[in-house]
């Protein structure tokens, strides 16, 4: 242990740490650069006694309470800032560990001066990316889920990010793991069982099939989220809408009005957008990446038919496709392609398959005669908009909060969504673990599959988690988390 001259030094961490976990970290843990208030941590058996060394007392303040004290250089005497200081002993602290929060003022000389107190003192280092989290996982304060979530949560851009993070931190997740865990363990518990006992007549009656009909149940639960997977990985990372049309529908003009800035060049000229040109953007509080393509048409130059196949492969990967057609041009043959090919041929997809969705809009509406006939009769359902006027672009805000929600799924409402890789890999080990769930055949088999499913849904939430997935995840975080 570390030893200490210093003649304040009356008492030691109240020794709530958990063993082995070493050394006292700290660092500054709100943002970088010049602000009102920094907050600086520490978390570590001897954060207790750096409070004292730093305030210059023998008694600590009393736990959880605001407390404004003088900070000074333990080695100089200087005083370096009127602080306001909160004491947290383990394990009702963030990290489980003794923790200590220096509510300092945000010049860069004032936290520069109370890190370097903080490092003179011994038995205290640095922290490093994500190690305060990282402890509070290892001491049972958080599961895996929850630090992805918090992880999320700091990262949050969107409204609808910031809601699905928050409630995987609130621990949804992996309490529904929890839930699927305890299932498998009572079923695996009744194989058991009837493997040790299947001869006598003690055994409960329908005990085997009991255990059948929970995980036969388990298994379309797993089912119904394991379809959700990808909606809450693109509500995560964007999902991506792409704008395409004939020429000069207005394709440009409309990416800048949604992004809010000159992202795309606009011009009269058709054919002015030839690469694809993706921005991400805040719709209606969902994360999007937004693509501008090339106008599509035939029996142009090479440099314009390269951008077209562009367009096309991007079309492919599109979670949600925004059909553009000029409103005032709806009879000409690049139109009618247009509706026939792309329009048609996703618009034919059943709406309950979770491939492409789909929305017309019908731009230039502005130069439509009040008068004078509408748009054909005969078009699939479409919105109308004029990016000149800004008309329409509510009725068209509206839709696309409708259609993301669909594609990315409602953090506000239903159950909790997989937002990572890594949630799908073990759901779907554990469904299929399973599938060779086969009681009737052989017992032993039957009984071995129930432990396999069960470890992959033990490792979704971070039990015998290996050092490799943490690091993954923990390499998320930044310094101070
Ligand atoms: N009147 C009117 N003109 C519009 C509207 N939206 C766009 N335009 C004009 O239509 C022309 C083409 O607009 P762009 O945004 O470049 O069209 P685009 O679909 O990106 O064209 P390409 O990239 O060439 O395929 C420009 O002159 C725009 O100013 C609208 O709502 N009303
Ligand atoms: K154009
Ligand atoms: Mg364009």
């Amino acid at each position: 242990p570390d030893t200490c001259l210093c003649r304040l030094c009356t008492r030691r961490s109240s020794g709530a740490a958990a063993p082995g976990s070493g050394a006292t970290i700290f660092a500054l843990s709100s943002g970088q650069g010049r602000c009102g208030i920094a907050v600086i941590r520490t978390s570590g058996p001897s954060s207790g006694h750096a409070l004292q060394i730093l305030t210059a007392a023998r008694d600590l303040p009393p736990a959880r309470h605001a407390s404004l004290r003088l900070l000074s250089d333990p080695r100089s005497g200087e005083p370096l800032d009127r602080a306001l200081v909160l004491w947290f002993p383990g394990p009702r602290s963030f990290t489980g560990e003794d923790c200590v929060e220096f509510h300092v003022h945000g010049g860069p000389a004032v936290v520069s001066g109370v890190l370097q107190a903080l490092g003179s003192v011994p038995g205290l280092r640095p922290a490093e990316a994500g190690e305060f989290t990282r402890r509070a996982f290892a001491n049972g304060k958080l599961n895996l889920t929850e630090v992805e979530g918090l992880a999320d949560l700091i990262h949050a851009e969107t409204e609808a990010q910031r809601r699905q993070a928050l409630r995987q931190l609130d621990g949804e997740l992996g309490h529904l793991c929890r839930g699927w865990a305890e299932t498998l363990t009572k079923a695996l518990a009744h194989v058991e069982a009837y493997i040790d006992f299947g001869e006598d007549d003690n055994l409960e009656e329908g005990v085997l099939e009991q255990a059948d009909i929970e995980v036969r149940a388990l298994e379309v639960a797993l089912g119904a989220h394991l379809r959700d997977a990808r909606r809450g990985q693109r509500l995560r990372s964007g999902a991506h809408v792409v704008v395409t049309g004939p020429p000069n529908a207005g394709k440009s003009s409309l990416v800048n009005l949604l992004s809010r800035k000159p992202v795309s060049i606009v011009s009269p000229e058709p054919g002015t957008t030839r690469d694809v040109l993706e921005t991400p953007v805040d719709l209606a509080g969902f994360p999007v990446l937004l693509s501008d393509t090339a106008g599509l048409r035939e029996g142009v130059g090479p440099v314009e038919q390269e951008g077209v196949r562009r367009a096309r492969e991007r079309l492919e990967q599109a979670d949600l496709i925004l059909a553009m057609l000029d409103a005032s041009d709806l009879a000409s043959p690049s139109s009618c392609n247009f509706l026939a090919t792309v329009v048609a041929s996703v618009g034919a997809q059943s709406p309950s398959d979770s491939s492409q969705r789909l929305l017309l809009v019908l731009n230039k509406s502005d130069l439509l005669s009040p008068e004078g006939p509408g748009p054909r009769p005969d078009l699939p359902p479409h919105l109308l908009l004029s990016c000149l006027t800004g008309e329409g672009l509510d009725g068209l805000l509206e839709a696309l909060r409708k259609e993301l929600a669909a594609v990315c799924g409602d953090p506000s409402t239903g159950s909790p969504l997989l937002t990572r890789a890594r949630h799908q890999h073990h759901l779907q080990g554990c469904l299929d673990a399973l599938s060779h769930y086969k009681p009737s055949k052989d017992l032993a088999l039957a009984a071995e599959a129930l432990r396999v499913a069960r470890g992959h849904l033990t490792r979704l939430t971070g039990g015998g988690g290996t050092e490799e997935i943490l690091d993954i995840i923990f390499r998320d975080f930044c310094v101070g988390k």
